[in-house]
């Protein structure tokens, strides 16, 4: 298990006010988690201080209903990891929170500001971004012009800057500074003139969070954090995204790799066909019945034990389509793993 940071907590007071009390020595960790105490394990539950809350959002493809979500709150300065077997919906919901796809129906807010009408780029704006994967065409772009993408909304794209080139001229070299800053902190600082695409799996991942910070967020959205990053980066990673709910920020990931999950969140939401079908800490959802059946679809395996299934050596496992060709810097077969292991 990897070591919390204890550095002063108080010396930065979560944003929003944090439900949580803190006292001397505690983690940002012991808080979220105390804050998180009393909340009902049951889909939908109410947070004692929600930064996103969301409301009957339905997405259909088709005749398929994607995401059909009553509703669900997100714990500010909080690490929630959302998971569930392929094809549950984890990635569609991402997109309609962050403005990237449209639903058919359902309203949320961010901050008590509502924001399900609006385009990616004001969601962002709003101050919840999302990383996204390094496309071919990103990849053909440096680290460093990766990382003035992700300041877009704050340039001077709108008409007053770009009439006046000292504040365009400025607010380039504040985009520059910050962009040097961020590289630094994850280590690539060295790479900098480098293509993106010549960055491995795990220093990808590391970009697409720095880029994600060039907005200054408040609430961070990782897809798949660690998908294709390799034993030798895997720590960093963990390191680098609990340092942002100690910056105060609310992280929202969507994971299939469960020791991560069980390592860093502070709250998990299942999801199964669309629907939310599980919450809780992460030990809790992780022995529920109903985890388990999603990820099982319902058939357990007759050759486990009936007792606890996930604690099953070898046993219980869950699959997803997770190929090592779309992750370069992993090894291996199809990937089957224990949500409990
Ligand atoms: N653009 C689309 N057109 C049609 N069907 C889609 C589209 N996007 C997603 N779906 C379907 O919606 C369902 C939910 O997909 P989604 O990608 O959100 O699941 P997921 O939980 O993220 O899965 P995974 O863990 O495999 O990434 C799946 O059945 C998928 O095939």
């Amino acid at each position: 298990m990897h070591a919390e940071h204890t550095d002063n907590p108080e010396a930065r007071e979560p944003a929003g006010g944090g439900a949580a009390t803190a006292t001397v020595g505690q983690t940002y960790r012991d808080r979220a988690t105390a804050a998180l105490a009393d909340v009902p394990r049951v889909p939908g539950a109410k947070k004692p201080d929600p930064i996103l809350v969301a409301d009957n959002v339905v997405r259909r493809f088709g005749g398929l209903t994607a995401v059909d979500v009553e509703h669900v709150e997100i714990q500010r300065n909080a690490i929630t990891a959302l998971i569930g077997p392929n094809g549950a919906g984890k990635t569609t919901l991402f997109n309609l929170l962050t403005g990237f796809d449209t639903p058919d129906e359902g309203a949320w807010t961010f901050d008590g500001d509502p924001v399900s009408k609006l385009a990616a780029h004001k969601v962002a704006r709003k101050g919840m971004v999302r990383t996204f994967q390094l496309t071919k065409a990103l990849s053909r772009l440096t680290v460093l012009e990766n990382m003035r993408l992700g300041a877009q909304d704050q340039r001077g794209e709108r008409l007053l800057p770009a009439l006046l080139p000292f504040l365009w001229r400025s607010q380039e070299a504040e985009i520059s500074t910050r962009a040097q800053e961020l590289l630094a902190r994850f280590k690539l600082d060295r790479k900098q003139e480098d293509f993106a695409g010549s960055l491995s799996g795990g220093q990808r991942k590391l970009l697409e969070m720095a880029r994600a910070l060039m907005s200054d967020p408040t609430m961070v959205m990782l897809d798949e954090p660690m998908a294709g990053v390799n034993p030798a980066l895997t720590q960093s990673l963990l390191g680098h995204v609990k340092d942002l709910r100690e910056q105060g920020m609310t992280v929202l990931f969507v994971e299939h790799d469960m020791d991560m999950v069980r390592d860093i969140s502070d709250w998990v939401i299942v999801m199964a066909q669309g629907q939310i079908v599980s919450e809780g800490p992460p030990d809790a959802v992780m022995a529920d019945p109903a985890v388990i059946d999603a990820y099982l679809g319902g058939h357990h395996d007759e050759s486990i034990g009936e007792d606890d299934p996930l604690e099953q050596p070898g046993g219980v496992h869950y699959q997803h389509t997770d190929r090592p060709e779309d992750h370069p810097g992993t090894a291996g077969t199809t990937r089957t793993e224990d949500p409990r292991a």
